[in-house]
């Protein structure tokens, strides 16, 4: 005989048992419809590359605080932008189209004829030939020809086109389209009329001052960290070196050379070794594991040059090690071209960041952020010297015409004083 009470217990027991069977029902259903959901959002995006969204083109590092941020917009219109210099490829290439990453695709016709048939040359790279192309409309851009031979060949072309198609800020060297046409490949970047910084420092001609030196290893701080702390996934450069850099019209420095780079979210799993010899972070070549800090190496590296203009082939680490052993130690090793023409702490202090960037160890060397900040901080006390002096001789005008009221409210008191 069941009791009452027993079966309520029973009915209960039942209930709760079908509640729970309900609620894992359901919490499996969710799951796998999520899993579903997700596989088919991954089977859709496998045509799109993996590669870093564009976060923005300005103002990446914190460091364009409120007292920059004037400077920041000004000097924001002093750079072209991508919509910009892609209108002037727009209006002439009817039957160009968009790649997956965005960049436009042009014809071989379209830029065979920009170029007058490839004739301008404007330097030769491990990649191939880069020419000068001249549109109607007056727009100038660099058209790099992948050599049929190349070293490099067309995974760093796609890389190039998929990672700078989402990647711009205004110290990266913009690529403004490509052409995969007449079994050609070609990259088509904003022009950079100053050429490379290698070709500056090693090359007669301009010599360049110290304080556009300073201004280019900022720019080139600020297109690193743009890489290293502003693109997601973050990106690691992997070839940095003087002749990486290009130089706009007004000298501002940009960072190019795409072709190398490996998005950060890769770092950790073994490849072989890539760079240039002179650049190449000791500690990379040993572990052949590749992390942000060895970009900061080759950066250390380009520091110094900016400082010396010795070529890293040329025993420049030699120097390096030397200038180290004591505080003033860089005065001994500094480009003849800027003695007298430069303040020394400015560049002991660069130097300083350059020794830090270099550092054997890699938990030791600053990452970019703390770069930047070390280098605008040289670049903001010369700003307050200047300001100071410059309220100095405000002061000294102000005292000088307060001296020439009161000469005249004595001359004039003493004139009425003479009246009486
Ligand atoms: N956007 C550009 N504007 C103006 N000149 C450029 C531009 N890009 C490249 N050049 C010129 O072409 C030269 C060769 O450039 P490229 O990037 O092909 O090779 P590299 O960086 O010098 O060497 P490597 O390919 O071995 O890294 C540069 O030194 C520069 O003078």
């Amino acid at each position: 005989m069941v009791h009452k009470g027993d079966l309520v217990v029973i009915g209960i027991c039942v209930g709760l048992a079908l509640g729970i069977l309900l609620a894992v029902l359901a919490f499996f259903g969710i799951r796998w419809y999520k899993k579903h959901a997700y596989l088919r959002r991954c089977a859709n995006d496998r045509s799109v590359p993996t590669h870093p969204i564009r976060i923005n083109g300005f103002g990446t590092s914190t460091e364009f605080s409120a007292s920059l941020s004037n400077s920041v917009a000004a000097k924001a219109s002093e750079y072209p932008q991508k919509s910009s210099q892609v209108s002037w490829w727009a209006h002439n290439n009817k039957d160009r189209f968009a790649s997956a990453s965005g960049i436009p695709r042009y014809p071989y016709k379209d830029i065979q004829k920009a170029t007058q048939n490839f004739t301008t040359i404007l330097g030769q790279g491990s990649f191939g030939p880069v020419y000068k192309a001249t549109m109607p409309t007056g727009g100038v851009a660099a058209v790099k020809v992948l050599a049929s031979d190349s070293s490099q060949g067309e995974r760093e072309f796609q890389t190039e086109v998929s990672l700078l198609g989402r990647l711009h800020h205004r110290n990266l060297v913009n690529l403004i389209g490509y052409c995969v046409d007449k079994g050609q490949h070609m990259l088509i970047y904003e022009f950079m009329s100053n050429g490379s910084l290698a070709n500056l420092l090693y090359s007669e001609g301009h010599i360049l001052g110290w304080e556009e030196r300073l201004q280019i290893s900022l720019d080139i701080s600020h297109g690193i960290e743009y890489l290293h702390e502003g693109a997601v996934p973050p990106v690691i450069h992997r070839d940095l070196k003087s002749a990486n850099i290009l130089l706009d019209h007004s000298m501002r420095a940009k960072v190019a050379d795409f072709g190398l780079s490996k998005e950060e979210v890769f770092d950790g799993r073994k490849s072989c070794l890539k760079g240039t010899y002179g650049y190449m972070d000791p500690a990379y070549m040993s572990t052949n594991k590749l992390t942000m800090k060895s970009d900061i190496y080759s950066f250390g590296i380009i520091i110094f040059e900016l400082i010396t203009a010795i070529h890293p082939q040329q025993n420049l680490m030699e120097y390096v090690d030397l200038a180290g052993m004591s505080p003033d130690g860089v005065d001994e090793i500094l480009d003849k071209q800027l003695v007298g023409g430069c303040n020394i702490e400015e560049v002991r202090e660069l130097a300083r960041i350059g020794h830090k960037c270099l550092h054997k160890s890699l938990r030791k060397r600053p990452s970019i952020g703390e770069v930047t900040q070390a280098i605008l901080k040289i670049k903001q006390r010369r700003l307050a010297k200047e300001d100071t002096m410059s309220f100095a001789d405000g002061d000294f005008s102000r005292v000088m015409s307060r001296i020439e009221d009161q000469q005249i409210e004595l001359s004039k008191l003493g004139g009425l004083n003479g009246e009486a």
